[in-house]
């Protein structure tokens, strides 16, 4: 039998092969899914025709394409002697022999040794009993053949169970499969977005990596920096080190020096305690004796005011000074026609001093200063023809408080008169009055001219004050000062420092008799502060006064003007020493009278009334002061209640109070040195002589304790 089937192993090597190749099959279905037909459907089962299964098992397959198991190989027939070409052989039958057919062949045409059909070599006894040998051999091949069939067809039908088996298994890995290829699309899908946000992360990880390298530099960058800063702190720090060590050397040479000098100031403290303690016993001691001279100086204060008021009472309170102008140039241009030769005159105003020596001669007056000591005399002669023709000398000798020569300088005038300014600061009214004809000199004496050497006595008392009241504040007194300055003509008064126009206000003056002070209605009262101010002022007056005289004509010498310079001052005590709070007020009344040849002048024609008006006022006027001094003196020497005329003229009646007896008068008489003015000259003596026999009472201070 292992001869009769030497193809069992072949066979069964091929069905492994075969069910190899359906499992690589199955798997490649697995790979490509498709649906397979049931064997047993798609084929009949019918019984095995050996000779075309085994010549067909071989290529076919299922109209489904699948692979079908391989059909088992034909029983092959015994191998012949001699090899045969498959070429020449017959096809192979599946019916059963009748006789020995020829050799089978394998597909590749080989012929299988001892299986193939026996060809028989022609009716000799050998050969048939060798015919049945092999018709022996053939049943029992066939025999073998159709056992093999019943187990080929057991083994078909375990084949087909097992393929039924494999088709679930197909089936169900086919949906398996359908399952995976679903996952798979899906978990493609997901691999796709993965790769997207794997392609996404990149991106990112990428620019996060350039931002990183980026940082990276800037660190570095950084690091580079801080490692230069830290070297150069480094370096700042060894120099700061050094400085730090090279100052703890000096602190330690300062704290010695500190030490040694902190003994030196311990010592000097010391010693500079017990000095200070005794400058301190000095400067008390001192302190008391400054406080003691202090009360000693505002003692002699008050003795020295009673002193200074006695020596002003014992020489009057009324007082007398003549002064005589020099002659002047224009005199000379002036009286040239009553000179012996005119001729001089002209040569004298071209300069010639010797013919205005002679001219002078000529024409000045023959006055004389007998008095030489005290300057008191003056001595007036003069000669007239009588009615016989024969030459009459009189000669007129005058005596007043003080003579002042023409060659006298406003600084002498003044040094006499300064006195009263003082007694002014103390709280006394004083009037000084100038008085005389027309170019005796009168403005020149009381406003001065432009230098320093020629300032009269209006800027000079002025200054006097304030040089007095700034003296007082080391005695303890404080002082305002106020100013006005006023102009009478035609027995009208007008402001000389007013702003509107002149001559049209109307100024009424009134006086407090509880005071003892005057006041002119919306007259300008300005505060002083300095004398340059007061200065100022009169110039202001002056220019008023000019412009008035434009339209007036020589107004200047036909008005009277009044400077009132009121002072007010307060004790107020020095640094420690308190003040004794007294007050005193005082009044300055500089007064400018217009010319008093009026006396003798006479416009009875009318022809110029206004020069009639001019002369009458001032006629009344300075009679009017004559009768007022003459009253004050009659009251001072009868005493009683004797009236004082002071409202007959507006002059009079301003200077009511600087007038009575509180007050302190001066009157400057100013002569005129000419011959042709001597008559003139005789009266204003006449009449200040006899202003200068009054006596007017007793000064009084007006003074108030607050
Ligand atoms: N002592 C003097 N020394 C030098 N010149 C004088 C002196 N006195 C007066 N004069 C001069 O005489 C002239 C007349 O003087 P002043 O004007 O002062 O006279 P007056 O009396 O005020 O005249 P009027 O009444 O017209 O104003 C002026 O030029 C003045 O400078």
């Amino acid at each position: 039998m292992a001869d009769a089937d030497p193809s069992l192993p072949v066979r069964a090597t091929n069905n492994s092969l075969k069910r190899k190749a359906i499992i690589e099959e199955d798997e490649e279905a697995v790979d490509q899914p498709r649906k397979l037909p049931a064997i047993g459907a798609t084929r009949p089962n019918r019984p095995l025709q050996p000779s075309r299964t085994a010549t067909n098992l071989n290529t076919s397959r299922g109209a489904t394409g699948v692979a079908l198991p391989k059909p088992l190989t034909k029983p092959k027939a015994p191998a012949l002697t001699r090899s045969t070409r498959g070429t020449s052989a017959p096809p192979v039958s599946s019916k059963p022999l009748s006789r020995p057919t020829a050799p089978s062949r394998t597909t590749a045409g080989r012929v299988v040794s001892g299986s193939g059909p026996v060809r028989s070599t022609g009716g000799r006894p050998s050969d048939d009993k060798r015919f049945q040998e092999l018709q022996t051999q053939l049943t029992s091949i066939e025999e073998a053949r159709a056992a093999d069939a019943a187990r080929l067809a057991a083994d078909m039908e375990a084949e087909r169970s097992k393929v039924a088996e494999l088709q679930a298994n197909h089936l169900a890995l086919s949906r398996e499969l359908a399952t995976a290829k679903s996952q798979e699309l899906n978990q493609r899908r997901e691999l796709v977005h993965a790769s997207d946000e794997i392609e996404n992360l990149k991106k990112k990880h990428s620019m996060e990596v350039m931002d990183l390298e980026m940082d990276v530099k800037k660190r570095d960058r950084e690091l580079r920096e801080v490692n230069e800063d830290l070297r150069i702190c480094r370096a700042d720090l060894e120099r700061e080190r050094e400085t730090v060590s090279s100052l703890k050397n000096t602190i330690t040479h300062q704290s010695t020096a500190h030490l040694t000098i902190t003994t030196q100031n311990n010592a000097l403290r010391h010693s500079r305690q017990l000095c200070i303690s005794e400058l301190t016993l000095k400067l008390e001691t001192a302190q008391k004796q400054v406080d003691d001279m202090k009360k000693e100086a505002m003692e002699s204060e008050l003795v020295r005011r009673k002193l200074h008021n006695m020596v002003q009472e014992l020489k009057g309170n009324i007082r007398v000074f003549c002064r005589v102008r020099p002659v002047l140039p224009s005199d000379l241009t002036t009286y040239a026609g009553s000179l012996s030769s005119p001729g001089s005159s002209t040569s004298s105003a071209s300069g010639g001093s010797i013919d205005f020596d002679k001219a002078k001669e000529e024409l000045q007056a023959s006055l004389s200063y007998p008095d030489q000591r005290d300057h008191k005399e003056i001595v007036v002669s003069s000669s007239s023809s009588s009615a016989t023709g024969q030459e009459r000398k009189e000669i007129y000798n005058f005596a007043f408080d003080r003579v002042f020569e023409p060659d006298s300088t406003q600084a002498e005038v003044f040094e006499e008169i300064s006195q009263l300014a003082q007694s002014c600061v103390d709280g006394y009214n004083v009037c000084i009055f100038a008085y005389g004809q027309t170019g005796s000199g009168k403005s020149f004496t009381m406003e001065g001219g432009a230098s320093e050497s020629s300032s009269g006595m209006i800027p000079r008392a002025v200054e006097q004050m304030f040089r007095v009241a700034e003296d007082m504040k080391t005695r303890g007194w404080e002082y305002k000062m106020e100013g006005q300055f006023l102009e009478i003509y035609n027995e009208t008064v007008n402001d000389l420092l007013g702003k509107g126009e002149f001559d049209k206000k109307k100024h009424e003056i009134k006086h407090d008799p509880k005071t003892g002070s005057t006041r002119v209605t919306d007259v300008e009262v300005v505060q002083l502060s300095s004398p340059s101010q007061v200065r100022s002022l009169l110039a202001i007056a002056q220019s008023r006064r000019s412009m008035a005289a434009t339209l007036m004509n020589e107004r200047s010498s036909r008005s009277h003007s009044v400077f009132t310079l009121r002072i007010s001052g307060v004790n107020v005590g020095i640094d420690d020493c308190p003040g004794t709070g007294e007050k005193c007020e005082g009044s300055l009344n500089l007064v400018d009278l217009a010319g008093s040849e009026r006396l003798n002048v006479s416009f009875a024609n009318g022809a110029d009334k206004e020069r009639v008006k001019e002369t009458q006022s001032i006629n009344k006027s300075l009679s009017a002061l004559g009768d007022v001094i003459a009253a004050l003196g009659e009251k001072g020497e009868k005493g009683g209640d004797k009236h004082i005329p002071y409202r007959n003229s507006k002059l009079t009646y301003l200077l009511q109070n600087s007038l009575s007896g509180n007050s302190k008068t001066l009157m400057v008489l100013n002569l005129s040195p000419l011959a042709a003015h001597l008559q003139e000259s005789l009266t204003s003596l006449r009449f200040a002589t006899k202003v200068n026999n009054t006596t007017i009472g007793t000064a009084k201070k007006q003074t108030r304790v607050s």
